[in-house]
């Protein structure tokens, strides 16, 4: 059954006072992202970031000691392809610009509403790192921070990878025991959000010959169904009840459309969840579909899934498919109603908000559907119990593209490959196999 959704206090204005806090009390807003490589040199460092998270490629444990030389073997093999994506949208991903634009949006936003609060981006495998917006969060003094992870759906590989990097943080640094802070895990259900997706597909399907015959094609950046179905992700419940929601919303608006979900970006040829978004669109083309609109489902700024894959890869695919017109939704980036529904999700947070009468408690606390709000240790404790220490991510500056350091990783990075392929032959268990056709 999906969420009803969260009351938004949009327009309700808050003064300082009103927060609940004290002069010499100060809030910060982390908002956590991706983070995407600035330049095409960037490209290989980036992916080893995200292949060294072992969210993101999950050893068993006796195979833990290779995560590193794995994902230097990984990267190096994939960086080409990842390049192409990236030259075909310029040369590097616009994460970072999209992300720091949103900051200041709901910086400004939230002052519009009375508090004067300080918004910072963390990224997971590119910089701004986390572990800097942290620091900077310290030397600023902050008192309160709520942290916001930019996907409107939870997933252990996404939301989940920063907040446990985060708890590491929290944990390794006593500057942060007096830190007051809430995470919104996630907020797919929530109305300004539905509202601005609704919107926005709205918007699109008015440019068709005949809106009410286009078939709405929400396509989600997909995960290893094992994460689903092993780990307990909530990623494609979210997910499916997020879709409901907006056809809800649509429907609301005089919209009935025929709509699809399907799941993009797969990596490696382990299953990920399914229909798969190219299979799919061939069976919509095949079924007579002739008009198509595709909604970029789980992240809220452009980036090179939806530059590439979707407007250039996928939208050829639907032509040659037989779709005739073809549409696409852009990504929310910094549109107005989703930026005030951010800043709304910070006022519900603040100190008064809980015992204020008539506050709203959200959905999950309510009905306690989804990850759960609160502290890190909570929302963590939900989904990925037996967490271990994360790698730090990839400096530049400690990279050292020095021959001896390439000659070192090379040569690990061989090693890894021996071992694991002598696990895989013993085990019948295939590690590498999972990973290394890309
Ligand atoms: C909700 C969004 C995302 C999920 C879930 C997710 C899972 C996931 N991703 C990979 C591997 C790669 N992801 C890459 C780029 C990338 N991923 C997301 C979002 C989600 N990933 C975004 C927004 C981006 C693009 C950032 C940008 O630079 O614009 C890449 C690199 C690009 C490429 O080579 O295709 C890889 C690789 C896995 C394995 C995974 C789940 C386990
Ligand atoms: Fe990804
Ligand atoms: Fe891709």
């Amino acid at each position: 059954m999906a969420p009803s959704r969260e009351a938004s206090d949009t327009g309700r204005n808050w003064q300082d006072a009103d927060a609940g806090l004290r002069p010499t009390e100060r809030v910060g807003v982390l908002l956590l992202n991706l983070g995407g490589p600035e330049t095409l040199a960037d490209v290989q460092p980036f992916l080893y970031n995200l292949f060294a998270d072992d969210s993101i490629i999950r050893l068993p444990p006796y195979a833990r000691f290779l995560q590193r030389p794995l994902a230097k073997l990984i990267s190096t093999l994939r960086a080409p392809k990842s390049s192409e994506g990236y030259k075909a949208i310029g040369g590097g991903s616009p994460l970072r610009r999209i992300t720091e634009e949103q900051a200041e949006a709901l910086a400004q936003s939230l002052k519009g509403r009375g508090l004067d609060a300080k918004v910072y981006v963390g990224m997971r495998y590119w910089t701004p790192f986390i572990d800097d917006a942290m620091e900077q969060i310290k030397q600023d003094g902050m008192t309160h921070l709520i942290v916001i992870p930019l996907y409107p759906q939870f997933s252990i590989s996404t939301s989940g990878s920063s907040l446990r990097l985060l708890e590491d943080i929290f944990e390794s640094d006593p500057a942060f025991n007096d830190l007051k802070h809430s995470v919104i895990a996630s907020w797919y259900f929530r109305e300004g959000y539905l509202n601005a997706m609704a919107e926005l597909i709205q918007r699109e399907l008015q440019k068709f010959d005949n809106p009410e015959k286009t078939e709405i094609f929400f396509s989600a950046h997909g995960v290893p169904v094992s994460y689903v179905e092993q780990d307990g992700d909530p990623y494609r419940d979210e997910m499916e009840q997020c879709v409901g929601m907006i056809m809800d919303e649509l429907a609301n608006r005089g919209w009935n459309n025929h709509f699809s979900l399907a799941y993009q970006s797969r990596v490696g040829p382990v299953e990920w969840l399914q229909p798969y978004t190219d299979a799919k669109i061939k069976e919509l083309g095949a079924s007579g579909v002739k008009q198509l609109l595709a909604v970029p489902i789980s992240f809220v700024s452009e980036h090179i899934e939806t530059l590439e894959e979707i407007d250039m890869e996928y939208r050829e695919l639907a032509i040659e498919s037989g779709v005739k017109q073809w549409g696409r939704v852009p990504a929310l980036n910094t549109n107005a109603t989703f930026i005030d529904d951010l800043a709304s999700m910070v006022l519900e947070k603040l100190p008064s908000a809980a015992p204020r009468p008539g506050y709203t408690p959200s959905i999950n606390e309510t009905m306690n559907l989804g990850p759960p709000t609160g502290r890190v240790e909570d929302i963590l404790q939900t989904y990925d119990r037996e967490r271990r220490v994360l790698p730090p991510p990839v400096r530049m500056w400690e990279w050292g593209w020095t021959k001896s350091a390439e000659t070192w990783n090379g040569r690990i990075a061989m090693l890894a490959v021996l071992i694991i392929l002598l696990l895989e032959v013993t085990t019948g268990q295939g590690v590498l196999t999972q990973w290394l056709a890309l």
